[in-house]
């Protein structure tokens, strides 16, 4: 669960100050695929980065239900697939999506068998192996290929499978289905939902009519403001 209190975020620009986030307070709770609406410049980014971390907020909190700030937590506990995905261009795509399991050996995800990258084999079940992450998200054949040798829908699919490879109790992606096709725009859902539906916090933005129909739940924001917050059935989550 995540507990957004009050949060209020502004911006200067020259002698204007824009205020991105307004005063937002909500409870994002797992089980359920959340999706943050709302036009371009409504505050979507600025509220999944500070929830993520990658932002700070000028007032008002984010926290998880025993208080401790979600912009704090790492990969083992909250994913985040950011905007400008930030892979890391020396590193092959297998070697992306391995990363947070590499920077937590504590924690270990399962693999099972090494990958052609020469993933090291592990061993939790309740972990996507990574080859099979790369695999269900359509990138398994890219696993040696540096990011700037796959478009930009292939990067971004990365970016998710990084997300998801400790099995984060908190997944957040802002419009991580911006750069995929129709068809992949399906399957970044499929996997996103599966994620929520396993009992995680899986909170998402999207401008996309498509992913807006399917989200279980739409919080709507503009100008920085939450003006509605709708589920698609109520007390319901569709397909558990
Ligand atoms: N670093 C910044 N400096 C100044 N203004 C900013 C900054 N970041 C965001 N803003 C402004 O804050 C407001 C909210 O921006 P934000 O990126 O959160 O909106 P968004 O809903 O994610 O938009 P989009 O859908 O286009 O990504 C906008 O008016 C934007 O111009």
């Amino acid at each position: 669960m995540i507990e957004v209190r009050n949060l209020t975020r502004r911006f200067r620009r020259g002698s204007e100050t824009v205020t991105a986030l307004d005063d937002v307070s909500l409870d994002i709770i797992p089980g359920e695929l959340t999706v943050a609406a709302g036009p371009s410049g409504s505050g979507k980014t600025t509220l999944l980065s500070i929830i993520a971390g990658y932002e700070r907020a000028d007032a008002g909190t984010a926290t998880t239900a025993n208080g401790e700030p979600t912009g704090q937590l790492g990969w083992v506990d909250l994913g985040f697939v950011p905007q400008s995905l930030t892979l890391l261009d020396e590193l092959t795509i297998a070697e992306n999506v391995d990363l947070p399991d590499r920077l937590n050996p504590g924690t270990r995800g399962g693999s099972g068998q090494s990958g052609s990258a020469g993933l090291a084999p592990d061993g939790d079940p309740d972990r996507p192996p990574v080859v099979q992450l790369m695999e269900q998200l359509e990138i398994g054949h890219l696993a040696d290929r540096l990011p700037s040798q796959v478009s930009g829908g292939e990067q971004q699919r990365a970016a998710i499978g990084r997300a998801l490879r400790l099995a984060p109790a908190i997944l957040i992606g802002d419009e991580p289905t911006g750069h995929q096709d129709r068809g992949r725009v399906d399957l970044v859902l499929n996997i996103l939902r599966q994620h929520a539906y396993a009992g995680h916090v899986v909170l998402i933005s999207s401008h996309d009519e498509a992913v807006i129909s399917i989200a279980d739940r739409v919080i709507t924001l503009a100008d920085g403001r939450l003006v509605a917050d709708e589920r698609s059935r109520a007390g319901t989550v569709p397909g558990r």
